[in-house]
């Protein structure tokens, strides 16, 4: 990473515990513009919790996490397991509703991100008719779409076939080209692309 690559998040000391029980940290971690951080460890050692925390959607963590101001960098992306689509809209809809919140990247629109997440021709469907991939490849094109630059993307890989993990790979690739970064868990099923900077081992650093 350039050494004026913008820092995007940082957290210093950060430890979760349940009914007392630490389930991970203290942790150090940082992700600037053009890198990813990938997340790895096994079934149950905290990767989600982790992320829900770093997204502030899960509170009682000990520790700091500092943000990069929302209005340069936009609002953190979370793809997570549960992908928040609306499933009475159709795939259209989900993202224009998405990009009705929270605006759009420059240089794409609906109809482009569908296409590059093999959705075109399904416009249409309602979402909760799509198949688990299918629903998954919406939650990245809205992950394309929306202006955010930094992604925390939990087991993106996971319900998509082989092209599918491609794509993935390809979309973080042009978002850390684009001057975004990406926190990303793996249980180590899945190969992440060439772009992956650096890892973070959940499990092992305690
Ligand atoms: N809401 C909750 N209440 C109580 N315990 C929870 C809750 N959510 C998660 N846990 C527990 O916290 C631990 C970490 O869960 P987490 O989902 O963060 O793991 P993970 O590393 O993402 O696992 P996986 O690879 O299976 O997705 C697990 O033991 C889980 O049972």
């Amino acid at each position: 990473m350039p050494d004026s690559a913008p820092l995007l998040l940082r957290a210093h000391a950060l430890e979760f515990a349940r009914n007392e029980e630490r389930l991970f940290g203290p942790l150090e971690l940082h992700v600037a513009g053009g890198e990813a951080l990938l997340i790895e460890g096994h079934n149950g050692c905290g990767k989600t919790t982790l992320l829900r925390v770093l997204a502030g959607l899960l509170g009682g963590a000990h520790g700091e996490i500092c943000m990069a101001p929302q209005a340069e960098v936009g609002p953190v992306l979370f793809l997570g397991h549960l992908l928040g689509l609306k499933g009475e809209l159709s795939v259209e809809e989900n993202l224009q509703y998405a990009m009705h919140l929270q605006g759009c990247r420059a240089g794409t629109d609906v109809e482009a991100c569908l296409a590059e997440v093999g959705l075109q021709g399904l416009e249409d469907q309602p979402a909760r008719t799509l198949s688990a991939g299918q629903r998954k490849r919406l939650g990245l094109a809205r992950m394309r779409l929306l202006p955010s630059r930094l992604w925390l993307l939990d087991e993106p890989f996971a319900n998509l076939d082989l092209e599918g993990i491609a794509l993935v790979n390809r979309l973080v690739e042009r978002h850390l080209a684009e001057g975004g970064g990406a926190l990303i868990t793996s249980h180590g099923a899945y190969a992440t692309g060439a772009y992956q900077t650096r890892v973070l081992r959940l499990g092992r650093l305690q």
